[in-house]
């Protein structure tokens, strides 16, 4: 068997020669106070006002480097005691999406890989990090992981992704359901 690689990103979520380094938006913080106007409070990942949603807190931030944390509750179980892994890659969405809006820009998520290292707990204090590794045009390339046992602990989850800058409309327009 072969062993996990170093990093979780493919070809299609690693940043090409033509990437630029990422630069945090100054702006990002107040940009973030109107995304909130727009995208309300029934996120799942972060939105108070959801039951059984991740409620995931924003810790701090660091240039492109963004931190949050959520517990793991009964409602998130998977197998027997564990958390589901799809929802722990919806708390690795969350992170990095959070990363991504520090670019000052909108953007979504394109393509998400993640790698599940370790059970985690119900019950477990997650400690997530998510920072951006180069922008490609519309295209920025991120990776994130969440930590049990302190925001240094071992890494149980990671990810890495693509995300697409969109315009405004992508959120306001509303399609076909
Ligand atoms: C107090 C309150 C605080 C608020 C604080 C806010 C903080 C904020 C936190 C947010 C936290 C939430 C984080 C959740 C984030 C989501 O979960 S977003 C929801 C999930 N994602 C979606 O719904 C996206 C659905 N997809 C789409 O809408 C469209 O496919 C896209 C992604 C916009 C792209 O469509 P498009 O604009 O027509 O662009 P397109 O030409 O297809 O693609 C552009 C380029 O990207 C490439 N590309 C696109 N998709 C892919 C792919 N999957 N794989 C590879 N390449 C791709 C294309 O090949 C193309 O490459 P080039 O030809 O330019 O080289």
């Amino acid at each position: 068997m072969s062993r996990p690689r170093s990093t979780p990103a493919s070809p299609i979520t690693t940043p090409p020669s033509t990437a630029t380094a990422p630069v945090a938006d100054a702006a990002a913080v107040q940009d973030f106070i109107a995304a909130g106007e727009i995208l309300g409070s029934a996120c799942f990942g972060c939105g108070p006002d959801v039951p059984h949603g991740l409620h995931i807190q924003r810790t701090g931030r660091d240039g492109t480097t963004a931190f949050a944390e959520f517990t793991v509750i009964p409602e998130h179980q998977g197998a027997p005691g564990l958390a589901h892994g799809g929802l722990l890659a919806t708390a690795m969405d969350e992170i990095l999406g959070t990363s991504a809006w520090l670019l000052g820009r909108r953007y979504v998520t394109g393509r998400l890989e993640t790698d599940y290292l370790a059970p985690v707990p119900v019950g477990s204090l997650v400690h997530l990090r998510s920072w951006c590794k180069g922008v490609d045009g519309r295209k920025a390339y991120l990776e994130a992981e969440g930590r049990l046992g302190g925001p240094d602990g071992r890494v149980a989850v990671r990810a890495a992704a693509l995300f697409i800058e969109v315009p405004l409309e992508h959120f306001t327009a509303k399609g076909t359901p």
